[in-house]
């Protein structure tokens, strides 16, 4: 059977080194930098019409191991899979969302370990997309000038009431209450990340302008009392059924004149159809259960359906492939270190998916937009300035 596969593998002359169950090596091309080791001869017929799902799911159930750089495997499998793998995909099914089931999917995510994310996040464990002004800051420097870059996009004033839906660990809270002095409330739905959230705005001595809450989006407060509405990394997680109700949500929480801003990750095609031959599987099964990515237009046709007025667009694709590639190669360089906080799974699952999401953004697989929206007054007047020149003062 690997006989049969072995011509059409050659041809593609990748540095790949196939070791078989007996211990016997094939060279797939010259100076081989990754080595598959297959360790069941029964996966040897699934690898002729081989997916990254696949190749992603035998690594991790340990049928598979690979040793050499993470990126060089990704860019091998994407090769193997793009050449010999299924080309008419099916198109993903649109899920039903619940405040149970997503409550789940968040818990098995975030509730990981807080001190494996801060193995390789930032110092104030942003996760989500950084900003490079230059392209030349490292991983610190872009994080801070992301925060700095949303808190101006939002035209935060001291005093003004801030909700921040999906805050994570709590660092842009922290940041737009110490840097711009607004009163801030951020919700989120992982125990953990609260319990550090918590710990971190008191060991600041922010208590009392910062607040943190364990509460799903749907329960938020629907009269108003929010200046500024922010949600960050966050919608991915809502799916495409619910955008409507989230949407509403946000609307429901600012008051007329105020600004929402909408930070996520955007589909490559409208109709959501599959990009990276398995990629998609892969990240739903193992990384983010029951996450959706919609395409800009229909986050878009939402944020409008609700009564915002969308007054600012900004694609960070290639900024999340930059940011990802550092939260991996932090990781990579802390293995040993990840291995004494989490199971040797999962550890496999987070070095495919860093390693394989910066090669999807890079390669335009998936973007990032930020959606600034005005809640307009009664009389059509929004709060805005006339152009974006205060966003680069
Ligand atoms: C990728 S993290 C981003 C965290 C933070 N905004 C940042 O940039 O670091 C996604 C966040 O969304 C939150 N989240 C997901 N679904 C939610 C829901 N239904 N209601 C409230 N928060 C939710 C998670 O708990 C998590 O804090």
């Amino acid at each position: 059977m690997i006989a049969s596969l072995l011509p059409t593998l050659k041809d593609l002359q990748l540095p790949l080194r196939l070791r078989l169950w007996d211990g016997s090596d094939i060279d797939i091309g010259p100076s081989p930098s990754v080595t598959l080791v297959i360790r069941d001869p029964q996966l040897v017929a699934q690898l002729a019409r081989p997916s990254l799902d696949l190749l992603g799911t035998a690594y991790v159930e340990g049928l598979i191991d690979l040793q050499g750089p993470v990126d060089e495997v990704i860019r091998i499998g994407d090769t193997i899979t793009r050449v010999l793998g299924e080309d008419n995909m099916p198109l993903p099914t649109r899920e039903a969302h619940d405040k149970a089931t997503d409550a789940e999917a968040i818990s098995y995510h975030y509730d990981l370990s807080n001190a494996f994310y801060q193995l390789w996040l930032d110092r104030d464990m942003v996760y989500s997309c950084a900003y490079f002004e230059t392209g030349d800051e490292d991983l610190e420097q872009a994080q801070q000038a992301k925060l700095r870059h949303l808190c101006r996009k939002l035209r935060l004033k001291p005093g003004e009431r801030l909700l921040d839906v999906g805050c994570g660990w709590g660092g842009l809270a922290r940041y737009a209450a110490r840097e711009f002095g607004v009163q801030v409330h951020g919700i989120t739905l992982s125990q953990q990340q609260l319990e550090l959230g918590r710990e971190r705005v008191a060991a600041e001595g922010l208590a009392g302008q910062v607040t943190l809450e364990l509460m799903d989006y749907r329960d938020l407060p629907r009269d108003g009392r929010f200046d500024k509405v922010v949600s960050v990394g966050m919608f991915e997680h809502v799916g495409h059924v619910n955008l409507p109700l989230y949407c509403q949500r946000l609307f429901d929480a600012v008051r007329p004149g105020g600004l929402v801003m909408n930070h996520g990750i955007t589909a490559r095609h409208t109709d959501g159809r599959p990009v990276g031959h398995g990629a998609g599987e892969f990240i739903d099964r193992y990384v983010f259960p029951h996450g959706e990515l919609p395409h800009l237009v229909n986050i878009s046709g939402s944020i409008s359906d609700a009564g915002l007025e969308i007054v600012d667009v900004e694609s960070l694709r290639l900024h999340y492939a930059r940011t990802l590639e550092f939260w991996s190669a932090r990781l990579e360089a802390n293995l040993e270190q990840a291995r004494q906080l989490v199971p040797e799974r999962a550890l496999r699952i987070w070095r495919l998916y860093l390693a394989g999401c910066a090669y999807g953004f890079r390669h335009n697989w998936i973007n990032l937009h930020q959606i600034l929206a005005s809640k307009p007054h009664a009389d059509g007047s929004h709060e805005l300035p006339w152009s974006r020149a205060d966003l680069y003062r």
